[in-house]
């Protein structure tokens, strides 16, 4: 089967991976890179906090790390452009942010446009920001989620590539709930990531395009009854 693979042999897309906390979603997606098909290779983990406990996952996976403190810089464009030069150096094409917990500057989210993607725990538009999973709750919605989308400046309103929903059930509180949705988040990364890596997320507009998207599911009611 390995010269089945997809499609003409693309060379693969060099990644990097920003974090600002654990690293369960970088994780997943180091996971899924290391297969032979994988139109993606993580070639860095960078993160603006050296506590972050995902930079020890990377190096433990030999995966190069580096640590740009926003606190050292008197600014959001100079750390923004440290950032870059790091991302330069390791001669980064794309990059996925991942509890990457700093608003960019318009210059950056523009230089990297349509080859940035972030995850974000809900189904987007609703609950963009923080504090998703306790405002879900308090708005009684019956299905919650994730959602990844290509990055702009405006906070949570790029272009949607791939959500996951999950059931919000009785009882749940904002750590429950989290943690279905953070389970859907390491599905849903790795598959952006691929769709984007074999080119068959294409940017139209402010919406994405998925070429070849597959059988549908069907509709979910909840609750069931
Ligand atoms: N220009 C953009 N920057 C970022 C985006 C984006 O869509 N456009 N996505 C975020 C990720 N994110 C939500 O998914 C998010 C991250 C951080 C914040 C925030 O309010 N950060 C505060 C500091 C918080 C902290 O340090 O703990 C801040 O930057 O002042 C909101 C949403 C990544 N960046
Ligand atoms: N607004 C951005 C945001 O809230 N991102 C969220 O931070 C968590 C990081 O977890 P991880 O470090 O284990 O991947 C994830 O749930 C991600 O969706």
């Amino acid at each position: 089967m390995a010269d089945a693979a997809p499609g003409p042999q693309r060379p693969k897309l060099r990644v990097a991976v920003l974090i600002s906390g654990g690293g369960s979603n970088m994780a997943a997606l180091l996971g899924a890179a290391a297969a032979a098909d994988f139109p993606a290779e993580i070639a860095l983990v960078l993160s603006n906090r050296a506590d972050a406990g995902g930079l020890a996952k990377a190096a433990a996976a030999g995966v190069a790390t580096a640590v740009v403190d926003h606190r050292a810089f008197p600014d959001r464009d100079s750390f923004d452009a440290a950032i870059d030069a790091e991302l330069a150096r390791h001669g980064i094409e794309f990059v996925c942010l991942a509890g990457f917990m700093r608003l960019l500057t318009e210059g950056f989210t523009d230089r990297w446009r349509d080859r940035m993607i972030n995850v974000h725990p809900s189904l987007l538009p609703l609950f963009k920001g923080l504090h998703t999973h306790q405002r879900a709750l308090d708005a009684g919605v019956r299905f919650h989620g994730c959602t990844v989308h290509f990055v702009r400046f405006g906070m949570d309103e790029g272009p949607i590539i791939v959500q996951a929903a999950v059931p919000v059930l009785a009882g749940d509180d904002a750590d429950s709930l989290a943690a279905r949705v953070l389970a859907m988040e390491h599905k849903i990364y790795p598959l952006a990531l691929r769709l984007v890596g074999e080119g068959r997320a294409v940017v139209d507009g402010e919406r994405v395009r998925i070429e070849g998207e597959g059988a549908a599911p069907g509709g979910m009611l909840w609750p069931a009854g």
